[in-house]
């Protein structure tokens, strides 16, 4: 299954940097290897935001839920996801 997720990133301004970088250096490591897997097919980044725009393609909901619930940085985060179905004229062969 197919999702879109938003992500908007608001860490506070008192954590300790170091804290904070600590923390987005392991949100990178766990976002890279599930691109890796093939589970996080997309990830861009929205111009002049802390957010992203992503795309998981992953068994089903709990899946998402399972893997959103483990970002770390996922208590800094408003997250909005929407489920995505192949559009009948999609050209695209990957697109399910
Ligand atoms: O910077 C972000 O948009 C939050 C994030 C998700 C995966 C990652 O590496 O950073």
């Amino acid at each position: 299954m197919l999702f879109h997720v938003r992500m908007d990133v608001n860490i506070p301004g008192d954590l300790p940097q170091a804290e904070a970088a600590e923390i987005i250096a392991r949100e990178r490591a766990y976002s890279q290897e599930l691109q890796m897997s093939g589970k996080w097919r997309h990830i861009w980044r929205i111009v002049g935001q802390y957010a992203n725009y992503s795309v998981f393609d992953v068994k089903d909901n709990a899946e998402l839920h399972e893997i959103l619930s483990g970002l770390p940085l996922f208590k800094f985060m408003e997250i909005e996801v929407t489920p995505l179905v192949r559009h009948p004229s999609s050209v695209r062969e990957d697109d399910s």
